[in-house]
């Protein structure tokens, strides 16, 4: 069977959402600059929505990870591939992320980044899939809680396809 696309989230939905969070982030940070990390390559397209969202100073900046292999499920002790430009000491932090899945990535990822010194580390995530966390962290903005399913869309790829999607989909069709 072919692969297909089952829309979860709506487009509509999404932007709702992303506004929704833009608002309570602009009320949070009031007063304050927010220094907005991406962490690529699935964090791009809801970071860009989200930053247009923001109505404090925003800055950004990116970085990209990859997880350690260890066996066929990853071990999530993340590698730097990509750093960030700028240091983050006396920053107020806010990590976007376009999914939270065993929390393995953001777990590991916090530790590093926290000993550079920032005011402060938040983390916003677009989904998070609570029923699949191994490590806890603590999330404070949440655009959906989801299932247990394979998501694509808002950056989130299969096999590095429909991360252009404009709304969240689960693949289907696929072994
Ligand atoms: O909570 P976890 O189980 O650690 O999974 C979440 C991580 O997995 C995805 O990245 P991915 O490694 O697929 O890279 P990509 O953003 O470049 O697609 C996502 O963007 C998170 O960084
Ligand atoms: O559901 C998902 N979809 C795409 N990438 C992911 N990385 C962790 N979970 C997912």
């Amino acid at each position: 069977m072919a692969e297909t696309i089952r829309v979860l989230v709506p487009e509509k939905e999404v932007d709702k959402r992303i506004e929704e969070l833009g608002k309570k982030i602009s009320e949070d940070y009031a007063g304050k600059q927010v220094h907005l990390i991406c962490v690529l390559k699935g964090g791009v397209f809801f970071m860009c929505e989200l930053a247009k969202r923001i109505t404090v100073p925003v800055s950004m900046d990116f970085m990209s990870v990859s997880s350690y292999g260890a066996g066929t499920e990853s071990s999530g002790i993340v590698k730097i591939v990509k750093d960030l430009d700028e240091p983050l000491e006396g920053k107020d932090v806010l990590i976007v992320e376009d999914i939270i899945d065993s929390g393995r990535t953001l777990f590991h990822l916090m530790k590093i980044l926290k000993e550079r010194g920032p005011k402060s580390m938040h983390i916003c995530t677009l989904l998070d899939k609570p029923e699949r966390r191994v490590e806890d962290v603590k999330v404070d903005y949440v655009g959906f809680n989801i299932p247990d399913e394979f998501v694509v869309g808002y950056g989130l790829d299969y096999a590095q396809k429909y991360r252009n999607l404009p709304f969240i989909g689960v693949v289907e069709g696929v072994e």
